[in-house]
């Protein structure tokens, strides 16, 4: 049974990840046009010819479900605890019939290396820390390439952004398993919100749909391609490009009778870096519509459970 066929698709955004580096000038061009028109419109693509093939992808989400295939007992050794955030837990969701145990999530930091914490890492499956060290180290690699074309489609230094990081990438991995659940439109209406980091590397259930994105006040479905990982940005990449590049809305859906599973990688600078929009874009005419912040994820936890968009907290109005 589908439940969101009301909907139409995004427009899919195809941005492949071989022709940025392409030898011919203006085939790379070409391509970095095509994911400037993407991230100025709807803020997200799905990206393709990364150098993972999907049977690699699939291994990847393979780990996932297994760790969540395992007995309670054996995901809870795991659990975060009062002194460590990172690890299995899981989250309530405001609205108030949702059942509680609706999503639950294995939240680990891989990057910095000296960040991690490995006690949090799953041993079971035997092959769970090595397939998310190595995917996590290949989403860097995406990152780090997609980080400085985006600066080439406005024109800047290729390192705009990595310096405005600070120099350092955080990212932050997420295995989130969904139950099956009715509940819809509550589920529709709580789950909208746009990511607090930079850029988020996103790999879908490939069997259940479930993300839905926002643009002009409408909502689209997003289709599964089982070789492509979908890349939406965050709130810090919205404020550094000072509103050029946008922060993607989006929401989850439920299956009344499917759980789904997806693994999104959430990749900016680290929380206390305080950042704002890159100063070789603020003119006479463009004044920054951002104020400069740190800590941006303690503020998006603030605002978003009061239902207010936390960006709005740091736009100047003119
Ligand atoms: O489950 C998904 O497809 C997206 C989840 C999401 O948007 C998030 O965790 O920030
Ligand atoms: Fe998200």
């Amino acid at each position: 049974m589908g439940v969101n066929n009301d909907l139409l698709y995004m427009e899919t955004h195809l941005i492949d990840f071989s022709l940025l580096s392409s030898p011919s000038l203006g085939v790379a061009s070409d391509e970095l046009k095509k994911l400037d028109a993407a991230l100025t419109s709807w803020g997200c693509f799905q990206l393709v010819n990364h150098g993972m093939s999907e049977e690699y992808l699939e291994k990847v989400r393979n780990v996932g479900k297994e760790f969540f295939g395992l007995s309670e007992e054996e995901r809870e050794k795991y659990s975060r605890t009062a002194t460590n955030v990172e690890g299995y837990g899981i989250d309530s969701i405001t609205s108030t019939n949702v059942p509680l145990k609706w999503q639950s999530r294995l939240k680990l930091t891989t990057y910095p290396l000296e960040e991690r914490k490995l006690d949090r890492w799953p041993q079971t499956p035997h092959s769970f820390r090595e397939v998310l060290h190595e995917y996590s180290m290949n989403v860097k690699t995406l990152h780090d390439r997609l980080i400085e074309d985006m600066a080439r489609c406005l024109n800047l230094k290729e390192n705009s952004f990595v310096e405005e990081y600070g120099g350092t990438l955080h990212m932050l991995s997420r295995f989130q398993s969904y139950i099956p659940c009715s509940y819809i439109d509550e589920i529709r209406t709580s789950s909208i919100h746009a990511d607090s980091c930079a850029m988020t590397f996103l790999l879908q259930d490939v069997q259940i749909e479930g993300l839905e994105v926002e643009k002009d006040d409408k909502w689209f479905k997003t289709p599964v391609l089982p070789h492509a990982i979908f890349v939406n940005l965050g709130d810090q990449m919205e404020i550094m490009s000072n509103g050029i590049f946008k922060s993607a809305i989006h929401r989850v859906v439920p299956h009344p009778e499917k759980g789904r599973m997806s693994l999104p990688f959430f990749c900016g600078p680290a929380q206390h870096k305080e950042i704002g929009p890159l100063k070789a874009l603020i003119t006479e005419d463009e004044p920054a519509r951002y104020k400069r912040v740190k800590n941006y994820v303690d503020i998006f936890f603030y605002y978003h459970p009061l239902g207010i968009r936390p960006i709005t907290a740091v736009k100047i109005h003119a």
